[in-house]
């Protein structure tokens, strides 16, 4: 089985969306022959940019502040700059989840922005993957994908609660975005090996 890294970039200012990184990383390590690592992006270090770097695909999580990615993200992503010039993050796999107070709280925005993110690297993005959850009379809350995104995973913290609160329903969410990666990292790995082999014969 080959092994593949997946790499998870984010930040959490009062720690409640580190609690949906942590499940994404969960749901990565779950794929057998993934080896995964958390990298908080505001006190990121040489280190932290040399396991992006040797990554096959970058996950990337933020808190929605004022509609878009924290500032600490936003720094970390003016810094990937030295990345985008030496094309080291191009043809990764990337994918992203916010979290924030509302239930919609402008989270799409922030979604947008980390595929933009993304694609300026000339990653390749990889979207949720799941339907809608919760928007019929019979569906729940604890479905996943309650919040409805197709871009990334978005979570819902209360604003008056620490985040212990952090909602099944968008952990398991999130889990499902790093499984997901996961998977399509292997699937992208094996066709690789195929196309560093030379051409593939076409009957
Ligand atoms: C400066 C600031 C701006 C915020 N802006 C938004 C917002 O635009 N939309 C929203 O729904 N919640 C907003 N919130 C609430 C946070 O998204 C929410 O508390 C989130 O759980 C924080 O995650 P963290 O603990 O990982 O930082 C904001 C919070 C702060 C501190």
């Amino acid at each position: 089985m080959p092994q593949i890294s997946v790499a998870i970039a984010y930040t959490s200012g009062y720690g409640h969306t580190r609690e949906f990184a942590t499940s994404v990383a969960g749901g990565a390590r779950s794929v057998a022959g993934t080896s995964v690592d958390l990298v908080d992006v505001a006190t990121i270090t040489d280190a932290g940019w040399s396991t992006l770097g040797s990554a096959d695909a970058i996950i990337f999580g933020t808190p929605t502040y004022m509609g878009s990615a924290s500032g600490a993200f936003h720094a970390f992503a003016e810094a990937s700059s030295k990345p985008w010039m030496q094309r080291s993050w191009q043809d990764k796999l990337a994918a992203g989840f916010t979290n924030s107070g509302s239930m919609s709280g402008d989270k799409l925005h922030t979604l947008q922005y980390l595929a933009l993110l993304a694609a300026q690297h000339g990653m390749h993005w990889i979207s949720l993957g799941l339907l809608p959850g919760w928007n019929t009379t019979t569906a729940s809350e604890h479905d996943d994908n309650r919040l409805g995104f197709y871009l990334g995973a978005g979570a819902q913290s209360w604003n008056d609660q620490g985040p212990d609160a952090a909602h099944k329903a968008d952990l398991s969410t999130a889990r499902h975005l790093g499984r997901r990666v996961a998977t399509a990292g292997h699937i992208f790995a094996a066709g690789n090996s195929i196309t560093t082999a030379g051409p593939v014969a076409i009957d």
